[in-house]
């Protein structure tokens, strides 16, 4: 008689949003369909814990208490896979792993087509910060020599062993001096002088990860400033409709194209950018209000039924170059000629990152925009591994080529965004980046830092890129230096990844290594990822 297969558990996690879930549902099917195969192959059975449900069209755990019923009936000592073809919302399954016995396994498919591999990513390090052991894996269709032997020893032992040789710890890397003490120069100033964070509602989308510990966060210097979604609101009604026309023109003036159209539902409207407008000048007058030294837009979930999508409003805070705004009486006008730091989806870890970045940054006289991407996706491309860095709807136009010229306005999706909104789309330049990522593990802060650059990929496979992922939504076309597809996989901590351009290699190494300096100062535990350079 053949032996039974052994049995592993299943769940997906899913978006909050109805729309998306049933947009995305037929690429979570398939992928499920490739990993039952693989599974079968080595002799075990997927068992799904949850059932598609046929009213909702679809098969994701679509909330925390839903995820939490699930896994009341999981026995918590079997082996368990989260396989993630979408954006999900990690708090959705968390409460229930963070319980489980048996060996967890997060999957992913390579795929552009919908932010899994994102998902996976923020799961990852929601697991990390919660203190959750777990295994991850990704694979294109599953069938791979790297998928199968990593899933075998899964399987096996309960644990995968990935390949980490490119993180070293600071303290093992020979730092150059000038760089060092400006980096700790700064620390000292910014535990000094201290700085404030505005958050517009805590906690975006599930991401348990971006949430930084007050106590963490106080060792730096840097303190929270609680600001509510509805004063955002209420103050974005308060901007009169003369300062959201100029706003509005002055960003035409400069060149940005807005693909406008007359249909609320599917597409950009005049009325939409001016509301975004409006959202901008009211953002920076609260920070004003509060003495922030930066802030963060959560949007989801509360904004989405009230305002167009948040991301214009963001890219051009994260802008130096951007469309003035005075006080309300008048008399000052906001951060003239500087950015207001804004860190997206109030992902505090890249709003501490940003801060710290910018601060060198303007130390070296180098570039201060700085911005977060998802790790979306990737292929190799000439000889190199080029990512596809992609953030949902908004960059600084001076990582664009062209800059403001270079700059697009399309309608945020519908799925995701029902009251619509510009995106700030651009090819993001050619040019040397420091690529980083703050996270939370053992109650204390991490950071990942590594060098790399902006490749120019031929317009045609930039495009074939775009069209493979989300056309509407600004795009970096990143090379890691010294660091692999897989090393890096395995070693993230965040759906997100933190950018910023230096003039020349030289200069990205000189604020690689005084950000590295900067964050251990401030008690920050640093790995130096990969190399200086290809
Ligand atoms: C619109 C989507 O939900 C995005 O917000 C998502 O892909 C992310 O950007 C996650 O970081």
């Amino acid at each position: 008689m053949p032996a039974q297969p052994k049995i592993v558990q299943l769940v997906a996690s899913g978006d909050l949003r109805l729309s998306a879930n049933q947009t995305c549902w037929p690429a979570q099917a398939a992928m499920e369909k490739a990993l039952a195969a693989a599974l079968k192959a080595e002799g075990w059975k997927i068992k799904r814990a949850h059932a598609l449900d046929p009213v909702k069209k679809h098969g994701f755990i679509d909330s925390q208490r839903m995820g939490i019923e699930v896994f009341r009936c999981i026995d918590p000592d079997a082996p368990l896979i989260v396989a993630e073809a979408v954006w999900q919302y990690s708090h959705h399954v968390l409460a229930g792993l963070t319980t489980h016995r048996g060996p967890i396994l997060t999957v992913a498919n390579w795929s552009g087509q919908w932010p899994g591999l994102v998902g996976m990513l923020n799961l990852n390090g929601s697991l990390t910060k919660a203190g959750v052991k777990y295994s991850t894996l990704w694979s294109e269709d599953f069938t791979d020599a790297f998928f199968k032997t990593k899933l075998k020893q899964w399987l096996k032992t309960g644990r995968i062993a990935h390949d980490l040789s490119h993180a070293r710890k600071l303290e093992k890397v020979k730092m150059p001096a000038k760089p060092t003490a400006l980096g700790k120069k700064l620390a000292a100033t910014l535990r000094a002088e201290k700085a404030i964070m505005g958050i517009f509602d805590e906690g975006c989308m599930g991401m348990f990860n971006a949430i930084i510990p007050d106590h963490a966060l106080h060792a730096c210097g840097v303190f929270k400033e609680r600001l509510s979604q509805s004063a955002l609101y209420h103050e974005t009604l308060q901007v009169s409709d003369a300062d959201a026309l100029a706003i509005h023109t002055w960003l035409e003036k400069k060149g940005m194209t807005f693909h406008l159209g007359r249909d609320h539902t599917t597409q950009l409207t005049r009325e939409q950018v001016r509301l975004q407008c409006k959202m901008y000048a009211a953002a920076l007058r609260i920070a004003d209000d509060f003495g922030c030294d930066s802030v963060g837009i959560q949007y989801q979930q509360g904004l989405k039924d009230l305002l167009p999508a948040s991301d214009l409003v963001e890219g051009m805070l994260n802008n130096a170059d951007r469309p003035p705004v005075k006080s309300r009486d008048g008399r000052r006008t906001l951060w003239a000629g500087q950015p207001l730091l804004h860190f997206n989806e109030v992902d505090e870890c890249a709003g501490l990152d940003g801060m710290l970045t910018q601060r060198v940054h303007r130390a070296l006289q180098q570039p201060v925009e700085n911005t977060l991407h998802d790790v979306r996706w990737g292929e190799a491309f000439g000889g190199d591994y080029v990512w596809v860095f992609l953030i949902s709807g908004a960059a600084p136009p001076a990582h664009f080529v062209g800059g403001w010229k270079g700059a697009e306005g399309f309608r945020q999706p519908a799925m995701y965004f029902p009251n619509g909104g510009s995106t700030l789309r651009g090819n993001s330049k050619p040019g040397e980046i420091i690529w980083s990522r703050i996270y939370v593990q053992n109650e204390s802060l991490h950071m990942d830092i590594g060098r790399g650059c902006v490749v120019e990929l031929p317009p045609e496979e930039t495009e074939r890129r775009w069209q493979l992922t989300t056309p509407q939504w600004p795009i970096m076309s990143a090379v890691t230096y010294g660091v692999s597809r897989d090393q890096f996989m395995a070693k993230h901590q965040a759906n997100h990844v933190q950018v910023a351009y230096a003039h020349d290699a030289k200069a990205a190494n000189d604020c690689l290594f005084a950000k590295a300096a900067m964050a251990r100062a401030l008690g920050i535990q640093v790995n130096v990822c990969g190399t200086l350079s290809r």
